[in-house]
């Protein structure tokens, strides 16, 4: 049996991880946290982690960056290993995640789906071969309810683009202020937001006589929920503190 707690049970994300866990016989949902602290009545609902008393094996966060230096001092103190799939933290909660992986071991992705992280690597490669001809535009679509823009996909695809290039690009996310050409060494990143869009990404390499796209778009909150599940068993059989990533994940899955 999987011991787990759910931050931010009570939205999207977390009511999608509940409905995979409720399938799944060996998975038990111990606590929830959420900003309320009452719940549908499956699982106790705490609106702080330090009201829990008990353990569990892993916990799987989807809740917002405010959440983290409450996660952060539970995990730690309680060694409890920890799915941080909450987007847009900020520099300093970044460094703070760095060092509490010094104590426990923590999983952060901005997306838990298998396909994005596939379409990183397609993204490094295709960097590499078309920086030269190429400019790099980023465009992210997603929901109407989303609060944070970009989305830490679209940032995590710009970095593997990044990685790819013989020098710094700036990020730029917003050509309404400023009247100027594009400059070469720019990725741009733009964000839409609507409806009920679950997730769409593309990644444009546009040259003067050629165009290529790489393009990944989620059809449900599962894929993002069951990828956050398998996390969540992969820091269960983990040992050692340390930031682990889908990379690691895929690996031990690929090794299987
Ligand atoms: N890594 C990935 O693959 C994915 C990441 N995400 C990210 O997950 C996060 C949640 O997304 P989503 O479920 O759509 O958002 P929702 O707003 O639907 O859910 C967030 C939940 O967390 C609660 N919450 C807010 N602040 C706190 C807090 N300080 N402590 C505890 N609970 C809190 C909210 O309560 P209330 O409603 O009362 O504010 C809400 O119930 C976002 O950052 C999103 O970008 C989303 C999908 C995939
Ligand atoms: O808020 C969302 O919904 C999503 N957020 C993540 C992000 O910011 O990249 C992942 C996914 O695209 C859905």
């Amino acid at each position: 049996m999987l011991r787990l707690i759910l931050s931010g049970c009570n939205g999207r994300m977390g009511r999608a991880v509940a409905a995979i866990c409720a399938a799944q016989p060996d998975l038990e949902i111990v606590a929830g946290f959420d900003l309320l602290g009452t719940g549908d009545g499956s699982f106790p609902v705490y609106s702080s982690p330090a009201q829990f008393q008990g353990t569990a094996d892993a916990l799987i966060d989807f809740s917002s960056p405010a959440a983290l230096p409450a996660l952060l001092d539970f995990c730690t103190s309680r060694k409890v290993p920890a799915v941080l799939a909450t987007t847009g933290y900020s520099p300093e909660q970044l460094e703070a995640i760095d060092r509490a992986a010094e104590k426990v071991p923590l999983f952060r992705s901005a997306n838990m789906s298998l396909g994005v992280n596939v379409v990183m690597e397609l993204v490094r490669r295709a960097a590499a071969a078309l920086w030269e001809s190429c400019d790099i535009e980023i465009v992210e679509k997603h929901h109407n309810k989303k609060v944070d823009a970009p989305s830490g996909t679209a940032l995590m695809l710009a970095d593997a683009a990044a990685s790819s290039l013989p020098y710094q690009p700036d990020y730029v996310y917003d050509r309404h202020s400023v009247r100027k050409a594009r400059d070469r060494k720019e990725i741009g990143i733009s964000a839409v937001r609507g409806g009920g869009i679950v997730g769409e990404h593309d990644v444009i390499f546009a040259g003067d006589h050629e165009v290529i796209q790489i393009s990944h778009s989620a059809m449900s909150r599962e894929v993002f929920a069951s990828g956050a599940v398998s996390a969540a068993r992969f820091l269960a059989t983990v040992q050692a503190p340390g930031l682990y990533s889908m990379t690691q994940l895929v690996q031990q899955t690929v090794s299987d």
